[in-house]
């Protein structure tokens, strides 16, 4: 979460954390960072931001980072969690196997190639039409677009390449 917003600052924007739904109130899109998805999708249940967030997407961005992404598609491999299906795309966690396995490659192909991208215990991105792939990696899906939502399997706030962030400001 400070990454992302460390990465908005460096570009001018200002970031804060959503708690709650009346956090929501004002801001210009949202950003939905990584952790374990399971959890989280819990904690957005029980604090009504399931909901509240999937108004909030019918009018603003948001981008999804790793567990972010997960949240954000129609069909996951793991029922615990409740998708907010504004990608259409299947994800399965944890495709890239554990925290040892992490490792950083370039993106290839369109919007961000040559990007550094970490994959941290990152899931695979099965997308389908309307989902627009941005960049792929060997070959998969690993950022996509759909409308003004943004998600990536992988995390571009660490590091240096703010090409993500821009690219989804831009959107807004
Ligand atoms: N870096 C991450 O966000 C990992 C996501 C995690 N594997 C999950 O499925 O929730």
């Amino acid at each position: 979460m400070q990454a992302h917003a460390r990465m908005l600052t460096q570009l001018g924007r200002a970031a804060r954390p959503v708690f709650r739904p009346a956090d929501l109130d004002g801001l210009a899109g949202l950003i939905l960072p990584g952790g374990e998805s399971t959890t989280l999708s819990q904690l957005l249940q029980h604090a009504g931001l399931d909901r509240a967030i999937a108004c909030f997407a019918q009018r603003h961005p948001l981008l999804g980072t790793c567990a972010g992404l997960i949240l954000m598609c129609t069909h996951t491999n793991d029922a615990r969690v409740s998708p907010l299906r504004l990608l259409t795309a299947e994800v399965d966690r944890n495709h890239y196997g554990r925290q040892r396995e992490s490792f950083i490659a370039s993106l290839e192909g369109g919007q961000f190639s040559g990007m550094r991208a970490a994959f941290i215990r990152a899931p695979a991105i099965h997308a389908r039409a309307p989902l627009e792939v941005l960049a792929t990696h060997a070959g998969r899906p690993v950022a996509v677009r759909q409308g003004r939502h943004v998600g990536c399997a992988f995390h571009p706030e660490l590091g240096r390449d703010a090409r993500v962030h821009e690219y989804w400001l831009r959107l807004a």
